[in-house]
């Protein structure tokens, strides 16, 4: 059986100001071994640049990621922030798809499809999410809507290409409420998603992509998450802003990569 590295991902939103962000990468940097797994940090944009300073002065292997960022590479378009420019300032990777930008901003499976082509073309580790919500989830469509939503999201990317994509299974009703998926829903989900890869791209490739769980990842339920097959780390907002929480799921996810 393949064995996938774990990867922790911490998704810190529109939250916490440029001294709290310093702090809480400073505590990350100072207390995280990156040996047996892979962590990226998501700061709010404006202090993305700051963020890099810690994490070069300290040596880190913690990867820098943006929360958003324009496809196109310059131009005209008011208010938005390129893969070059987050590149300058050494990040390394970018989040697409996120369920609040598809739901709360508008982002269309074509709109996604084409800021994951751009991010993979410009070199960026990419991390689709996909997930369903609460309606869909009711009406028995959790594994129809991450098929459709893969499908239209790596449209036209190649096998090769894919190595530098992580995948995001975030139920929508999951997000910030408190209320997980349970692991074993969690397991079905990532195991009809890997199923799907397969499909799409070979049993090799299905084997190794990284498939994180989100949706309310907390200290008490990460080991849980952690300890099924196909899930192969977490993608965490509310309880990646408090170094405690988000560095006791970081050692949880160790643990379970020694076993
Ligand atoms: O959206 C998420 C990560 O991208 C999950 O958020 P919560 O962990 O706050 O539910």
């Amino acid at each position: 059986m393949t064995k996938r590295r774990k990867t922790i991902g911490g998704n810190w939103k529109m939250n916490l100001n440029r001294k709290d962000s310093i702090a809480l990468a400073e505590k990350l940097v100072g207390e995280t071994d990156m040996q047996s797994l892979d962590l990226c940090i998501y700061p709010a944009l404006p202090y993305l640049d700051t963020v890099a300073g810690v994490l070069a002065e300290a040596g880190s292997s913690i990867k820098l990621g943006a929360q958003n960022f324009h496809g196109k590479s310059n131009g005209s378009f008011t208010g938005e922030i390129s893969l070059e420019m987050l590149r300058d300032i050494d990040c390394q990777t970018v989040l697409v798809g996120h369920s609040e930008r598809r739901h709360k901003l508008g982002e269309s499976d074509v709109l996604v499809n084409q800021k994951l082509r751009a991010a993979l073309d410009t070199g960026f580790d990419t991390t689709l999410c996909i997930g369903e919500t609460l309606k869909q989830r009711e009406a028995d469509q959790t594994n129809a809507v991450n098929t459709a939503q893969l499908c239209y999201g790596l449209a036209g990317v190649t096998s090769d290409q894919l190595r530098q994509v992580t995948l995001a299974y975030e139920p929508v009703w999951a997000i910030g409420t408190g209320e997980s998926a349970t692991p074993e829903d969690a397991a079905s989900a990532h195991a009809a998603i890997r199923r799907y890869m397969e499909f799409a791209y070979g049993k090799a490739a299905a084997a190794a992509i990284r498939i994180q769980y989100g949706g309310s990842v907390k200290p008490d339920n990460a080991a849980e998450f952690f300890a099924q097959t196909d899930i192969d780390g977490a993608l965490v907002g509310g309880a990646s802003l408090e170094a405690e929480d988000f560095l006791r799921i970081i050692q949880l996810a160790k643990s379970a990569e020694e076993h």
